[in-house]
């Protein structure tokens, strides 16, 4: 049949997987700092204070001093290859794309900054995907990530003619795929090492305590992860003691406790000299887990009298890693490969 000459040229076919992360500054200096924060401050996911209120000390405040402080911390775990974050996530997309062939197109996205949601599922639709599996990498849901990049997705489809069948992959926090993978990695990395830690410390991202009360899960879909790593340590690191934390606290209000920081030097005063933490609640490893954790971590700990330290890494784009995205990844996908 004749078409008109100006139809425009649509791909069909395909199946899409979009690995969505949190973001990241594009360099560790104080003016990127300081357009990634506005961006991810001024989510209402992440910042649950009226815009009227919040904006005025966001603007007066938080971005006056901030982005110095962080840039700091960051130009401190900046690598060649750019931010870890960054990097991290799009060696996971490359490595999904290997395993999964021409079964379908992976590719990664930031929720603030670049590479950005939208441009990136316009990219899988212009390539012909009619089902796109959008995969944001948070193992606990929580209203200001994985909420928050659905929102990212729900913009993109307001605005958009042709939309593609959506799917998203569900929080993983208690899956024995993902329980299995962490203990297989933590328990190789603490064989590695040159000594024997008296106690694990899984540390997870914190959030304000109020967002427990207003009926946020990830409280719980957090100390759900950490019961079951705690097993399965108990079955095989029987004279290792685990404890849970969270990290990372910001702005006045209460957030969970206890404080990572307050557990490291509590539990160094209390006479635990060989001490690692984990971070369960990140797949890639990032400026929270590298300076806050390993740099910061360490330092709290050995001033408080702790004598063998080891922030442990992530699954990354281990194969251990990869072995479990890609089987999460193929589960969701069922019924379109
Ligand atoms: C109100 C502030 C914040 C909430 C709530 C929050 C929740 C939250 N964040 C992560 C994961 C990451 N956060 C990262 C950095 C980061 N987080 C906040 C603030 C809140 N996070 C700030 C201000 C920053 C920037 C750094 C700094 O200035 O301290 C990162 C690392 C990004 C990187 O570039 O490496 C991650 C990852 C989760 C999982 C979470 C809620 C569950
Ligand atoms: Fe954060
Ligand atoms: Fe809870």
């Amino acid at each position: 049949m004749d078409q008109p000459a100006d139809h425009p040229r649509i791909l069909t076919g395909k199946i899409g997987v979009l690995l969505v992360n949190l973001g990241t500054p594009d360099a560790p200096d104080e003016g990127a700092v300081r357009r990634y924060l506005a961006e991810f401050l001024s989510d209402r996911r992440v910042v649950e204070i009226p815009q009227i209120v919040w904006q005025p000390i966001l603007r007066g405040l938080v971005l006056r001093t901030r982005p110095r402080v962080s840039a700091h911390a960051y130009s401190q775990v900046w690598t060649e290859e750019g931010s870890p974050l960054a990097f991290h996530t799009a060696a996971q997309a490359r490595a999904l794309q290997a395993r999964l062939g021409d079964t379908a197109i992976v590719r990664h996205a930031m929720r603030y900054q670049k590479p950005a949601m939208a441009a990136e599922l316009d990219r899988l639709l212009a390539d012909g995907c009619e089902r796109i599996l959008v995969a944001p990498l948070y193992p606990q849901y929580s209203g200001a990530t994985t909420a928050s990049a659905l929102d990212a997705v729900a913009n993109w489809i307001k605005d958009r003619r042709r939309l593609p069948a959506l799917r998203t992959l569900p929080p993983y926090f208690d899956d024995p795929l993902m329980i299995t993978a962490l203990h297989k990695d933590l328990a190789a990395q603490i064989g590695a090492l040159d000594f024997a830690p008296e106690l694990l410390v899984l540390s997870f991202h914190g959030m304000p305590e109020r967002t427990l009360r207003l009926g946020d899960p990830y409280h719980c879909h957090c100390q759900k992860t950490a019961r079951l790593l705690g097993e399965a340590f108990a079955r095989t690191h029987p004279q290792l003691k685990v404890a849970t934390s969270f990290q990372s606290r910001f702005g006045r209000a209460k957030w969970l406790e206890p404080a990572t920081d307050d557990v490291i030097k509590v539990q160094a005063g209390n006479g635990i000299r060989r001490m690692v933490v984990a971070a369960p609640g990140f797949s890639s490893d990032c400026l929270e887990t590298i300076e806050e954790l390993g740099i910061r971590g360490r330092e709290d700990f050995e001033a408080a009298g702790g004598t063998h330290f080891a922030a442990l890494t992530c699954l990354n784009a281990t194969e251990s890693g990869m072995d479990l995205i890609e089987a999460l990844v193929r589960r969701e996908l069922a019924g379109w490969i």
